[in-house]
Formats: structure tokens, sequence, C-alpha cells
């Protein structure tokens, strides 16, 4: 699998009148050809402020520091506005957590997809709506022709989601960033939705970067994962070495805290909260809540060491440990 996305030292921050609030801090991050990479972490963590910053969505008070993002080769920050435009229609699409306000209210679901077509693929009137048509089956919307002339706020939720969906396969994106794309869907609907998901990377050879605070979506259709805390990146494994071997006290802690109904043990919660991002402490901004913390934690920031192949972690701890092992 050859490199789709690179993001190299990616900091973004939000000016506001308390100061700055350190959002994303400093992320090294690949996205291969057909994979699927989860991006985990507690909410604030800054997982869907990086997803704004790859599509170059980050807008006033937030401002993108450092970091470059490439797509494909291309330096996405070096591409006129225009271009930017054409590429997140067609190339790198979105699926966000909340649909019925990423939908147009004004038009009717299907004449959203159908024009996305016309502009971004070229296709014609008659085209473009047997295409919309198509997508609205394939993500399984019950009575398609009904349904595509219908508005937002006459379609459930879980609707809403499957026509977001649609509306960023419609036009078989390179790159699919999706945003808790089955947050609030019962769970027959959400697991119809995750196989969509893993069709569209294994037919087209579409990456994905799904952002998610469920583990056990992650467990089910990721390749690799990344754990993201407090704006930072943690660590980053293949999917079945981060739940057998985590090496991050953070992501082991999380791994901790996941039900699992094949055993009958008390959940541990993470203990302690992300601390602020405004002015957050230097070094590993983990340190306050780990049972791992040594002086130096506190000072400098752990850089990412290879705990296995294709496992990466940013812990002085963990190599304290393998160090004395
Ligand atoms: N427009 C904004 N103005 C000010 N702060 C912002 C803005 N957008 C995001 N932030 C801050 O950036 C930090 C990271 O937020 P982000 O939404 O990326 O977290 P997240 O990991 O996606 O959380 P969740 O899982 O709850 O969506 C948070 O502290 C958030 O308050």
């Amino acid at each position: 699998m050859t490199e789709m996305l690179e993001i190299s030292d990616l900091t973004v921050h939000f000016q506001i009148n308390q100061g700055a609030i350190e959002a994303v801090d400093h992320i090294n991050l690949t996205i291969r050809r057909g994979e699927i990479l989860g991006l985990v972490g507690e909410s604030g963590s800054g997982k869907s402020v990086t997803s704004f910053a790859i599509l170059r969505l980050i807008r006033p008070p937030g401002r993108v520091v450092s970091g470059s993002v490439h797509f494909d080769g291309i330096d996405l920050g070096s591409l006129p506005e225009e271009q930017m435009r054409r590429m997140r229609g067609a190339k790198i699409a979105m699926v966000s957590q909340t649909p019925r306000t990423a939908l147009n209210p004004l038009l009717t679901v299907g004449r959203q997809i159908s024009r996305l077509l016309m502009v971004h693929a070229g296709l014609s009137t008659r085209e473009a709506e047997k295409r919309m048509l198509e997508m609205l089956r394939l993500v399984r919307i019950p009575a398609p022709e009904k349904r595509a002339n219908q508005y937002p706020h006459q379609l459930s939720g879980g609707m809403c989601q499957r026509v977001m969906i649609a509306m960023a396969l419609a036009t078989s994106p390179q790159l699919l960033l999706a945003d808790e794309p089955t947050t609030g869907l019962d769970v027959s609907i959400a697991a119809k939705i995750l196989d969509l998901l893993r069709e569209l990377s294994t037919k087209t050879g579409a990456a994905i970067m799904l952002v998610t605070h469920d583990l056990g979506v992650v467990a089910e259709i990721c390749d690799r994962v990344a754990v993201m805390h407090a704006g930072q990146l943690v660590e980053c494994a293949p999917v079945r070495d981060l739940f057998h071997n985590p090496a991050h006290p953070y992501t082991k802690a999380l791994v901790r805290s996941i039900p699992r109904v094949d055993r009958d043990v008390v959940l541990e919660p993470i203990s302690g909260s992300v601390p602020s991002l405004i002015n957050p402490p230097s070094g590993c901004r983990y340190a306050g809540r780990c049972e791992w913390t040594m002086d130096r934690c506190r000072v400098s920031r752990p850089p990412m060491v290879e705990a296995a192949p294709g496992h990466v972690v940013a812990c002085y701890g963990f190599e304290e440990r393998r160090v004395t092992c």
C-alpha cells in the first residue's frame, strides 16, 4: 500500500480571549491507499480539528500554525482555493457528525446529490439522476424514488446520515473522512453503514479516516489505529497489535475501558481529565494523569519510537520499561 495522505508536523490553534487553544500539536500521520485508519481519543482530543485541517476548513479564530498535508503527492496548503474546492468535492469527501446541518434544508436530497454529480463528475441531468438513485439504493434508503423528492427535515436522522454517505461516495472519492458516521444510528443501520465503508475501500481502493470514540467500531473495520490525547498523537499501530499490545498508558486505559461481553470484569474509567489546551503543560500532556510519569515527561515531549514493526508510541515510560526488561 502506498501513502495517499501525509500529514507532517500539523499544529492548529484557536485564538480566544483567554489565550490560544492548542487543539492539535505537531501531528505526523499517514494514510495508505485502500486503508481504513481509525482516529480515536476522548472528546476534545483534536480528532475533528485534524479532519477539518486536512480539508483546509479551519476558519478564524482557528489557524494552522505549522505543518503540511500532502494528498497523492500534492501539497494541499499550496493549492489555489478554487482547486482546493474541486478537490473537496471530487477526491476528498467528508461525512460529518451532524448530517442534518450539513445538508441544504432548501433542496430535496435527490437534487443535492445530482447537483454534486453534475458539478464534480460532469454528468448530464439525466445521468446524474440515474446515478443519484443508484447511490440512494447503495446506502439502503427504502423507496429511493420517493425519498429523493423529500427535504432533509422529512427524513429521520439515520436516513440523513445515509444521504450524507451517498453524497460523499457519489463522486468515488479517493479519501473519505468519516467523523463519527454511525453516531445516533440504531445498531443494525450502523452495521450496514460500516459494511458500506469497508466495501468502498475494498472495491475502489479509497482510503478512509474514521474518527470515532467507539473502539468496538475500530476493532470491526479499521486496519490501523492512531490514538490522540489532548491534541497530541500518542500511539499508532495495526489494529490487532493496538488491542493486544497497547504501549502507551493512555491507550492501555482506553482499551481497559471497552465493555466486553465475554469477560466479567469491572470497567475502569480513565483517571484524571484532559488538561486545558490553553497553555497546556509542556512535555507529555498525559503526564498529569499517568502512573508512569517521570520528571522528564513534564519537561520535554517524548519522541515517537518504534514499539514493534509498524507500531509507534510517544512515551518515555515505555522506553524506560523496554530498556530495563
Ligand atoms: N471553532 C472553535 N473555536 C474554539 N475552539 C475550538 C473550535 N473548534 C474546536 N475547538 C477546540 O479544539 C479542541 C479539539 O476539538 P475537536 O472537536 O477536534 O475534538 P474531538 O476529539 O473531535 O472531540 P469530539 O470527539 O467531542 O468531537 C477542543 O478543545 C475544542 O474546544
